[in-house]
């Protein structure tokens, strides 16, 4: 899938019905299913004492399903320690099944306070406490009194508690990654897989540390549906690796189209991005009124205007690398530029505006290209709505890259990088600061400069997303969330 890249650096991630399918297997395996459950909740208490050694009082909230039946092992477990264990029980009719079972064990213990009001998690005592209301059973929109459950326990995190959820954060959508109210987490404990949901929008934000307990599940050996790429890999590969002897052709060469009258910035941006990542020249071709602001912003960036010299002018060998779309507008001047670049060869980046023009000719790339939409563009691509793409971002993003033949990065709090072959990275830890205009421009700059370096396209768009998404969380450790400019990121690329 990734040549570079090792697999340990890339954690498998799977649809509910995968994990299903190896619950039911282990379950006939085994000749029962309450060992599972058993194992999940050991695995949940090891983990809550890891974080906690000194846990005196835990609180411990469940639902009515087998997620809330992890919970009550855990509330066993801890009460048979000595640990003072109150049960919130949110559950809106009888348990059955392994839950019931977990129940009856629970319950047994009079040590453990029982209660049905949730409002007193408010005034207990423990400052650690169990999400075991809602996993992978969940299906939204949530009830009122789990909603009022859930913000209890966000409440009371708010406070200083330490929350670790059961499997997801309950609320989430573990296959959309979306979650109207949910559950903000310490620490999720996931079991079998891990979900792609947990890595996705809401998803990716509440959860702040996964861990997964795979419970001596029955392997299927069934492909992930997606991998979540482990930024430590980025040490290895930087957006391009300078080697002592070498020289300016040695790091390849990106040509930056775009900046139509008021969007000058957006590829000014976008070719430095390019140089700053690394690549050997770079050349700007805009609107000849931006041209000063470049040269005195970046004298090292060749500038030009379409009006002076034809585009595939400026490219310097089959394989210098063609980004468009930063400001290139909807204009007459616009259009012109898309159509010179169709009448060009060579690996590109689309991006922005030229990601209209692509919807509006609608053709395959019919080269190595990789396309940079937002959901938003994403959904004119497909002609679709936003909340589509919102509802299934991995499955979207493979049909942009099957339509258009080509290699997507679908850009979010995580980005989804995928090929026209099916394989599926997801990358990134959320950063509020590049929620800003600007940020997009700085990521095409930096995708054609590893296009540059690396050739492979899927390769190519997986580092320089994933780049851009560490830099901007270490620039706007440094600058701040609210000041930090898209730009700032560029220092932060070694
Ligand atoms: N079996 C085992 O041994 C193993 C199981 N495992 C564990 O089981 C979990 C899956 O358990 P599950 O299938 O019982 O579903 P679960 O997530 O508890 O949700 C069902 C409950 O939620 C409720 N509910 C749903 N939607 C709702 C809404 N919108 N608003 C309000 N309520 C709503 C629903 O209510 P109902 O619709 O029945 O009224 C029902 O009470 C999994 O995540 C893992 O933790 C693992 O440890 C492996 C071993
Ligand atoms: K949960």
């Amino acid at each position: 899938m990734l040549t570079r890249i090792p697999e340990r650096y890339l954690v498998p991630l799977y649809r509910v019905e995968d994990v299903r399918r190896r619950e039911q297997a282990s379950f006939a395996q085994e000749g029962e299913s309450y060992a599972m459950m058993h194992r999940a909740g050991e695995a949940l208490y090891r983990h809550i004492l890891h974080h906690n050694a000194s846990l005196k009082h835990l609180s411990v909230v469940v639902g009515g399903g087998n997620n809330g039946g992890d919970g009550l092992v855990v509330a066993a477990l801890a009460a048979q320690d000595g640990i003072e264990v109150t049960v919130y029980d949110c559950s809106s009719k009888p348990r059955t099944g392994d839950a019931e079972y977990a129940e009856k064990v629970a319950f047994g213990y009079d040590t453990i306070q029982i209660t049905r009001n949730i409002e007193a998690l408010n005034q207990d005592p423990g400052q650690v406490v169990v999400d075991g209301l809602l996993g992978i059973g969940f299906h939204p929109p949530i009830s009122e009194d789990l909603a009022n459950a859930i913000a209890a326990i966000n409440q009371k995190r708010a406070q200083g508690a330490w929350v670790v959820s059961v499997d997801c954060p309950s609320g989430l959508d573990v296959e959309t990654g979306r979650g109207a109210l949910l559950v903000e987490a310490d620490l999720v404990v996931t079991f079998i897989a891990d979900k792609l949901g947990h890595y996705l929008l809401d998803g990716a934000v509440a959860c702040h540390q996964i861990v997964m307990e795979s419970l001596q599940a029955v392997d299927l050996l069934n492909r992930p549906t997606a991998y979540f790429l482990t930024p430590a890999v980025l040490e290895n590969y930087p957006p391009c690796l300078r080697l002592p002897n070498s020289h300016k052709g040695t790091y390849g060469h990106v040509t930056v189209l775009g900046g139509d009258l008021g969007f000058g910035g957006a590829a000014i941006m976008a070719s430095e991005a390019a140089a700053k990542s690394g690549v050997g020249t770079v050349t700007l071709m805009t609107q000849s009124r931006h041209l000063s602001a470049s040269l005195m912003r970046n004298p090292n960036v060749m500038c030009v205007s379409p009006e002076d010299i034809g585009l595939g002018d400026t490219l310097r060998s089959s394989e210098s690398v063609l980004v468009i779309g930063p400001g290139l507008g909807r204009t007459e001047w616009s259009e012109r530029n898309w159509q010179a670049f169709l009448a060009t060869e060579g690996p590109a980046v689309v991006d922005a505006d030229a990601l209209y023009w692509l919807g509006v000719y609608g053709q395959p790339m019919g080269r190595p290209a990789v396309l940079t939409p937002h959901p938003g563009e994403a959904a004119r691509l497909l002609q679709c709505s936003t909340a589509d793409i919102l509802e299934d971002l991995v499955g979207s993003a493979q049909q942009i890259a099957t339509r258009f033949q080509s290699v997507v990065i679908l850009k979010g709090a995580t980005s989804v990088v995928v090929n026209q072959n099916g394989d599926v990275v997801i990358l990134g830890q959320p950063c509020p600061a590049l929620a800003k205009g600007g940020s997009g421009d700085v990521l095409s700059g930096m995708v054609g400069a590893c296009l540059a370096y690396y050739h492979e396209p899927f390769e190519a768009a997986v580092i320089a997303a994933a780049w851009h998404n560490m830099a901007a969380n270490k620039a706007s450790l440094v600058i701040g969330q609210i000041s930090m400019q898209p730009y700032q990121l560029l220092d932060y690329l070694e």
